[in-house]
């Protein structure tokens, strides 16, 4: 793979279009200086990684394997700790786990992970106590607190997300092949969890069998090279287009452009104008391709996305991650599923049960209340089940600390829990325990479809 040079760099076609949810960089030097060095690191995923996903994900399009892409709604920079990143990991390996075993399905795992430093905002600015400030975008564009200084673009951001999220995927590359993730750790990933907490036990009872399994397997003189590592890939939201750029290199193999600052990227429901500069700059590269769907989508645009991101019908190159909202999900989904069969187009599909379901408690916070996440889950296999297709997987927001960001689960948050641990940086996340509570649910629906 080599490096892209500043002149070929400068003539990458997205760069000339417009571009919504971009940060103001106050210093065009500062931030022609932080490109340049950022063009000269090393890429943080290997091309063939990514073709590999892709390889996976069209398994995932053919209806052979089910994909559960998780994560953060916002990494931070204070979040890079080994404690941070193994809980988080932890819950999608039980997640995994819990679907893997309970729907007999392979599972491909992907994090919103090493990279998902960067927010689109409702709006431009925030107003407190009658001062007006920046937005908080994300890590790698300004600081959370609310003054003039930290809310000020710094394109130095743009390097410490870099290598922030290099530590973090190194980190997760030793967890997922260095013995963590060897199946025989199935309870281990349940230990200090187990005793309190409804889901904790259902998968203690799981594991159980899963080692029951194994044993079995290992009588009988199986044991393959897939129980001892996982393959595990990283995924952001393609979003502040200057460093996703100065992260995207010619693959010395083939030619071919590669984002090289994650395995998987994905366009979001905000800038995915089909005119604008982040679908051009999704359809002139090679790794695989989410795109957001919210309940306006309209099957022309379905249909222009896949003209131009998947003009192949490439079964893995195009997921799309259906966001409706659980009220709106059994309504506006049934008519893009139809039309985009019907086109011979064969994307992953996907369901985001976060982002069409956040409302403001009466405490004032961000919330998602556990049954619209299920709901809108619910809604979204009835659809495929009608259709005869594939519920590809779930893209959900969480994290596994014990936090208090969304109402509900069996081990119920209620609205006045909300304030004991609202730690997210902008959207609220599923806990551990309501995220084993989702896979286990997303289990059930799988195996009975
Ligand atoms: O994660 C998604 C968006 O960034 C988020 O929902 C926008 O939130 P806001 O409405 O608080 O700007
Ligand atoms: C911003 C996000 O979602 P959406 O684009 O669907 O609003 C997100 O997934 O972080």
């Amino acid at each position: 793979m080599t490096v892209t040079t500043e002149t070929s760099r400068t003539a990458f076609p997205w760069q000339s279009l417009p571009a919504a949810q971009q940060p103001e960089w106050p210093d065009p030097e500062a931030l022609r200086n932080a490109l340049t060095e950022l063009a000269s690191y090393p890429p943080l995923v290997f091309a063939g990684e990514c073709d590999q996903l892709r390889a996976r994900l069209g398994a995932v399009a053919r209806g052979e394997a089910f994909l559960l892409q998780g994560g953060d709604c916002a990494e931070a920079f204070d979040g890079v700790s080994a404690e941070h990143i193994r809980n988080k990991l932890k819950t999608l390996l039980q997640m995994a786990a819990v679907l893997t075993y309970a729907a007999s399905v392979p599972v491909v795992k992907v994090g919103r992970i090493a990279g998902q430093y960067s927010k689109p905002r409702s709006k431009a600015t925030e107003t407190r106590d009658g001062v007006t400030l920046p937005v908080y975008r994300g890590d790698s564009v300004n600081g959370f607190e609310f003054t003039p200084e930290a809310r000020r673009p710094d394109p130095e951001r743009l390097k410490r997300m870099y290598h922030a999220s290099a530590a973090t995927l190194n980190l997760v590359r030793a967890f997922t092949t260095g013995g963590y993730a060897d199946l025989r750790q199935v309870h281990a990933w349940n230990q200090d969890f187990v005793r309190n907490s409804p889901a904790g036990q259902r998968y203690e009872r799981l594991a159980k069998e899963i080692d029951n399994a194994l044993n079995f397997m290992q009588a009988c003189g199986v044991t393959p090279e897939e129980f001892r590592t996982v393959e595990f890939y990283s995924s952001h939201e393609a979003l502040v287009l200057d460093y996703e750029t100065a992260l995207t290199r010619v693959d010395s193999r083939t030619g071919e452009l590669y984002d090289v600052s994650g395995h998987m990227v994905w366009i979001g429901e905000r800038t995915r104008q089909l005119d604008h500069a982040h679908i051009e700059f999704a359809s002139r590269i090679r790794n695989p391709i989410g795109v957001k769907l919210g309940p306006t989508t309209s099957v022309d645009e379905a249909l222009t996305l896949i003209e131009r991101l998947d003009p192949d019908r490439e079964p893995g190159r195009l997921t799309f991650i259906t966001r409706m909202g659980a009220g709106k999900v059994r309504d506006r989904l049934p008519e893009l599923v139809e039309k985009v069969t019907a086109s011979g187009a064969q994307p992953v599909w996907i369901c985001d049960p976060m982002h069409g379901n956040t409302f403001e408690a009466e405490t004032g916070h961000k919330t998602r209340r556990f049954d619209d996440v299920l709901d809108e889950v619910k809604g979204f296999f009835e659809v495929h089940r009608a259709l005869g297709t594939h519920p590809g997987g779930i893209h959900v927001e969480l994290t596994g600390d014990d936090v208090t960001e969304c109402v509900g689960g069996g081990d119920e948050v209620l609205v006045d829990d909300l304030h004991q641990r609202y730690e997210t940086a902008c959207d609220p996340r599923l806990n551990r325990s309501q995220s084993l509570d989702l896979a286990f649910l997303v289990a059930e629906m799988y195996r009975e479809h």
